[in-house]
């Protein structure tokens, strides 16, 4: 009993009830076996205050349930098997429409044809509807079945599954039509509108269901992926009329639906193309049953073909294995990254095909979340997640990348720049000690400033300008000129340092005493520059400056003379050839600091003016968005 939508089956005959205050509560009853009206009169509705006579001059039956075939969504249904109080043996089965109809006994069919006009009203309403169907079993029937099942429940291999559902498949037969029931599944808050930015970032949206065609349409178009301009192109199966094959007959069935299937690929590949021209979008609608035929090997390329050529794409009634199937066509013919986003267990193996899998947490279960790779709580998170998180991540990781480059290159080059200076005698320009601690204290801080908290745009204007998105798309970060510049740079800087430190200090008189500078104060000028240079070049870099980067940056290059000291104080045998070098030799000349003053302005000069040119003559996008943020404070 709940309050949202009342759906009554009542004897044999479909009706919606649609609660409309509060107190009216929903009763679903297999009106066969409880008989339930009131006052003789179908009700559209019903209060609380009614129903408590109803309930109390109601004989309440106990039914045993003996088994319970659980719902898969391969199957699309479930059934209980139960011994009412006369011992007789029932199996109430319910399931998807188009599973329950084919399993109907001749004499069961009575109703048909009222309840598939009901069910496809309520489906056209965006209801999610479900058949009720049952049977009467012999306990002889059961008993042998059920041991069946019992081994089939028990055995530990892989086919298990196989084998309960070949038990199920025995036993839900031969069915009696009971009605239908209908319930109410509303889209989500936000839904429309992240479809409609996410289809602005320019990211192709396809609805993989294993809803009815109906029911899957009408979510379609409430969600905006279905519009008013657009032809709506159908590919199913259910015009074709399965009762002139025989059960014998599977294979004359399985081709005519082939054919059928084929037929229709290829004409509406020619209309879409046609209409293309007319720069008419199109829609495509698939069925489950179709997708069997579409996705074998002959046909998947037509499909594809067709499939890209329209501008939305739902596919409905799916088998979960069809979810995945489909979404590994897409990513094998497009090579391009796909995301998967689904709520249920019958998601999952869709949400581990694709490169991405997005789990929403919510009503039906944990199973989707467990094997995705990000959890969003909302269908409509996705757009943050996208659009924002997305593009910040992105370039943040591109220019972590290409950070790390430049910076090794700029010291590791440097070191090979002395030893052509000194014909590869090995001798190293640096203290061992000054190697092991640059990636670990000097320039570690500031890269991981800029890997957590750079961002480029406002999370606002991410949201505004969902065209950004196409920077990752496009890749335009981490493209091969982007990283070959980023390198380039770093051997620049390094022949700068190399060049400026050696010819100013190794050449004339260094100290007061006329004595020119030795090795030692070499290695630390270089040093010195190499610590100061990849730091500002970050600094340079970031878009967005908080206390913390000011903090990293600053406070490592302040960390390389605190060490300077320290480790000057050590005894020779540990400092060798820092022993009090910084204190005595390099801080107490003038030409050390102008040096370093100068080698880093020099070759910050170069990223300067690429950035300046780049900016002013070729902006990216999102750099559009930045002059727009910055006109706007
Ligand atoms: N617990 C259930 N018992 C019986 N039938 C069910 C049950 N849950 C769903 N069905 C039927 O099986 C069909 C397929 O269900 P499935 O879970 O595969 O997809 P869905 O929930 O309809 O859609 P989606 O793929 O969007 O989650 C449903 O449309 C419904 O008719
Ligand atoms: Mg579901």
């Amino acid at each position: 009993i709940c309050n949202t939508v009342i759906p009554v089956t009542d004897n044999r005959n479909s009706i919606h009830y649609e609660a409309e205050s509060p107190d009216e509560v929903t009763f679903v009853i297999a009106a066969r076996e409880l008989g339930f009206m009131l006052n003789g009169k179908k009700q559209t509705s019903i209060t609380l205050h009614e129903l408590e006579p109803i309930i109390g001059s109601m004989v309440y039956r106990t039914y045993k349930i003996l088994s319970t075939l659980s719902f898969s969504s391969a199957r699309k249904r479930m059934s209980v098997i139960v011994r009412t109080e006369e011992c007789q043996l029932l199996l109430f089965c319910k399931g998807a429409d188009s599973v329950i109809f084919s399993r109907l006994v001749k004499d069961g069919q009575t109703f048909e044809a009222a309840t598939r006009d009901h069910v496809s009203k309520y489906s056209e309403t965006g209801l999610r509807t479900m058949v009720v169907a049952y049977r009467v079993l012999s306990e002889q029937e059961f008993s042998v079945w059920h041991d069946e099942f019992l081994n089939a429940t028990n055995i530990v291999s892989a086919n298990r599954e196989e084998m309960l559902e070949l038990a199920a498949e025995k036993i839900e037969r031969d069915l009696i039509l009971l009605g239908a029931t209908a319930v109410e599944d509303r889209l989500q808050k936000g839904v429309p509108d992240c479809v409609d930015k996410l289809a602005q970032a320019g990211i192709r949206i396809w609805v993989v269901t294993g809803d009815k065609l109906e029911t899957a349409v009408n979510i379609g178009i409430a969600s905006h992926l279905l519009r008013k301009d657009m032809k709506q192109i159908v590919v199913t199966l259910s015009a074709l009329d399965n009762s002139v094959f025989t059960e014998r007959d599977k294979e004359a069935h399985d081709k005519a639906c082939n054919e059928s299937v084929t037929r229709q690929l290829h004409e509406a590949l020619n209309e879409v193309t046609s209409l293309e021209k007319r720069s008419i979008s199109c829609s495509l609608v698939i069925d489950g049953s179709s997708l069997v035929y579409a996705l074998s090997r002959d046909l998947e390329k037509s499909f594809f073909d067709l499939a890209s050529g329209c501008a939305s794409v739902i596919c409905c009634r799916t088998s979960p294995k069809q979810k995945a199937l489909i979404t590994r066509l897409v990513k094998i013919n497009t090579r391009k990254t796909t995301l998967a986003v689904g709520d249920g267990a019958n998601d999952v193996g869709m949400l581990q095909e694709a490169d991405i899998g997005v789990g929403i947490s919510g009503v039906e279960g944990m199973q989707a979340v467990m094997s995705s790779d990000f959890a969003i709580a909302q269908f409509r998170y996705l757009e943050n997640l996208l659009l924002v998180h997305g593009h910040w991540c992105y370039r943040r990781v591109a220019a972590m990348i290409c950070y790390f480059f430049y910076k090794n290159i700029t010291f590791g080059f440097s070191l090979f720049c002395f030893e052509v200076y000194t014909s590869f005698t090995a001798q190293p320009a640096y203290n061992d000690w000054y190697i092991a601690f640059y990636n670990v204290v000097f320039t570690s801080l500031p890269v991981i400033a800029l890997g957590v908290f750079d961002k480029d745009v406002s999370s606002l204007l991410c949201l505004k300008y969902p065209m950004m998105h196409q920077d990752g798309v496009q890749n335009i970060f981490f493209s091969w000129p982007r990283i070959l510049g980023w390198m380039i740079n770093g051997v620049f800087s390094s022949i700068i340092i190399y060049y400026f430190a050696s010819s100013s200090i190794l050449n004339q008189a260094f100290r007061n005493d006329g004595r020119v500078a030795e090795l030692g104060i070499l290695g630390l000028t270089m040093y010195t520059c190499v610590v100061w240079i990849v730091n500002c070049q970050l600094a340079l870099y970031f878009s967005y400056f908080n206390w913390i980067q000011h903090l990293f940056i600053w406070g490592s290059i302040s960390l390389w003379y605190v060490f300077l000291v320290i480790y000057g104080f050590f005894p020779p045998v540990v400092s060798t050839s820092a022993y009090r070098v910084f204190l005595e030799a390099a801080a107490p000349s003038a030409i050390y600091w102008i040096v370093t003053v100068a080698t880093v302005i020099t070759a910050l000069i170069p990223y300067f003016a690429y950035k300046a040119f780049q900016t002013t003559l070729y902006p990216k996008y999102n750099e559009l968005v930045q002059i727009k943020q910055h006109e706007n404070r």
